[in-house]
């Protein structure tokens, strides 16, 4: 069974969530996967991981697992463009989003508030074209020289923080949730994060 793992990433860090994505989906014991359609056993899980300008079709993937940096609220317009041309295909296999913003830069008290709304929003602008099984919101890295001085200023005023916002505890546990159904082993459905 193959499984792609395509990312839109501006400056890097959500191809190296793509990657532990990848990374947690190959440890997968052999023999265990199951198609997720049909529930015949398949015997090898290969997990293919792609930035989008190299995936030109979707034929040979049994599932696929997308992810996008976040600019302006919204996925890079390279990977929302991605999702319009590929709806067809993207409705007819089990596929899982994933977008990497930086709500984890925002002070404890508004990092949950802001991450449901960005999470709301992000999946009501996929759901339709890519009916996805899960969405997973991440921070990333948000380095300092990226943002102009004032943001820099207010987000250290209201007690904020830039820098790498990895939880990777978090990334590691929705990929799991991915990789027990992708390979057919369980009920559980993968949720939204946070
Ligand atoms: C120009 C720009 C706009 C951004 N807009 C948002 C945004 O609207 N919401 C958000 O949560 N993060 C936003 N970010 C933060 C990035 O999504 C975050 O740093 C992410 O880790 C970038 O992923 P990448 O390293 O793969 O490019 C923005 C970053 C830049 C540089």
């Amino acid at each position: 069974m193959r499984v792609l793992i395509g990312y839109s990433s501006a400056h890097g860090s959500t191809a190296e969530i793509a990657r532990r994505i990848a990374a947690v989906l190959r440890d997968t014991p052999k023999a265990e996967v199951r198609d997720p359609l049909t529930a015949e056993v398949r015997e090898t899980l290969t997990v293919e991981v792609r930035p989008l300008e190299d995936v030109h079709r979707l034929e040979g993937f049994d599932a696929v697992v997308l992810g996008s940096a976040i600019h302006s609220q919204s996925w890079l317009p390279e990977a929302a463009e991605f999702v319009e041309r590929h709806s067809a295909e993207l409705r007819a296999r089990p596929v899982w989003l994933f977008s990497v913003g930086m709500s984890g830069a925002l002070p404890r008290f508004l990092r949950a508030p802001a991450k449901a709304a960005q999470n709301r929003k992000l999946a009501e602008a996929l759901r339709e074209q890519a009916r996805p099984r899960g969405h997973g919101l991440f921070s990333g890295v948000a380095a300092a020289e990226e943002f102009p001085r004032w943001v820099r200023i207010v987000l250290r005023a209201i007690g904020g923080r830039l820098g790498d916002l990895r939880d990777w505890e978090e990334i590691d546990d929705w990929a799991r949730g991915v990789r027990t159904e992708v390979t057919g082993r369980g009920e559980q459905k993968v949720g939204q994060t946070g």
